[in-house]
This record gives structure tokens, sequence and C-alpha cells, in this order.
């Protein structure tokens, strides 16, 4: 089995966890109050920022060539998304100001840029896969389950339905598979590990956003 099937089994039950969540619930049906969804955005404005920055250090560090542009790409998709978000959605909702990051983004941004700058690149390409690989199904599922005839949330769920989305999704689960088979049992553990701690984060990120949970 690749590594991949056998890591997406060990956060099945988080997954499913993740999709009862209230947040998604309501995003899906349209009924989730402006205030989450502009906590939520302004965060994820913040994540994605600094998201492609890791990417970017991935970029540098993986050794294969076509990986190396494969991350390239992702990392400036990152940005692109950052940017449509405050281009569009800021305006629609009446954002004007990101913020500061609040302890959830907080966390995880910080896991995710030192896991890139501190362990090695096998560890770090599974660290960042839940937030290519959840997100698809999460947006495949919202996507399915949606009921809202004018859901004001309509923007944010074509973007991590669509099929553009799901291809770089294969692409960052085939690096990983890849990287995994080439290297050792134990760096693999701890690939695992990376995963299933990128998964929890992102349950608390949007658990965050439904709570509006700041620092004190
Ligand atoms: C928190 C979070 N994880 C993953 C993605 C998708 O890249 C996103 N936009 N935000």
């Amino acid at each position: 089995m690749k590594w991949s099937e056998q890591t997406w089994q060990t956060i099945e039950e988080k997954y499913n966890s993740i999709l009862k969540m209230p947040f998604i619930k309501e995003l899906s049906d349209g009924t989730l109050l402006l205030e989450k969804f502009k906590f939520y955005m302004a965060q994820d404005s913040l994540y994605l920022e600094h998201f492609g920055r890791t990417l970017s250090l991935i970029a540098a560090k993986i050794q294969d060539l076509q990986d190396v542009l494969a991350y390239m790409r992702f990392a400036e998709n990152a940005i692109v998304v950052e940017n449509a978000l405050h281009e569009s959605y800021f305006k629609d909702f009446g954002v004007t100001d990101k913020g500061i990051l609040q302890p959830a983004c907080h966390h995880y941004i910080h896991f995710l840029r030192s896991t890139a700058a501190l362990e090695s690149v096998e560890v770090a390409v599974a660290a960042v896969l839940p937030c290519f690989w959840i997100y698809r199904e999460v947006g495949d599922y919202i996507y399915k389950n949606q009921n809202a005839i004018n859901n004001p949330y309509q923007k944010w769920i074509e973007t991590y339905g669509g099929d553009e989305f799901s291809i770089a999704v294969d692409q960052a689960i085939a690096i990983c598979d890849k990287v995994a088979e080439n290297t050792t049992e134990e760096t693999r553990k701890r690939m695992t590990e990376a995963f299933i701690t990128s998964t929890r984060m992102e349950y608390h990120f949007w658990e965050a956003a439904y709570q509006l949970k700041t620092w004190m």
C-alpha cells in the first residue's frame, strides 16, 4: 500500500469529524454567520501568504527538478489565491484589514514554517499535504452537499471543488509517495506524524473561525 493510502487511513476519523463541524455544515447551506466567514477569510489570507512561503522553501530543497517546478507552482498559486481573496472576497464581504494572526492560524503556520526549515524535505512535503488533500475532500464534499440556492459563499465552494485544484492535489500526493518510497522507515513515520499534526490543525482552524477565537 502506498504511503498516502496508509496515512489517509490513520486520519479517516479526524477527517469525518471535520465533515461534521458546524462551520462546514453552515458553509454548505449558506447559513454561516458572516462574521465567522470574515474571520475565516482574514485568517486564511494570512495563512495562504505563509503557506506560499513554506512551499517556496520546499521548492528550494526538494531534489528532483520537476518537483522543484511543482512546488514553485503551488507556491505561486497560494499567493494568487491570497490575492484573489484580497481583491474580491474582502471587498464583497466588507473586510478592510486582515488583522493579526490569531492562535489557531499562528500555530498552524509556524508548524509548517518550522517543519520546512528544520526537518527533512520528506517530512516537510508530508506536513503540507493535508493543506491540499483535506481541502479537496472537504471542497468536494461541500460541493456535492450544498443545498442553498443563493449561497453567499458559493465562490469559496468553487475554489476548492474544481478540477484545477484536484490536479495539483494529485501531484502533491504522488510526490509524497515517491519520496516516501525512497526514504527510511523512520522518516516515513515522521512524515505520517507531520501529516496527522497538520490534519488536526485544519480542524482547529475551522473551529477557531466558528468560535471567533482570538488572543487574550
Ligand atoms: C487553513 C487552510 N488550509 C488549506 C488551504 C488550502 O490551500 C487553505 N486555503 N487554508
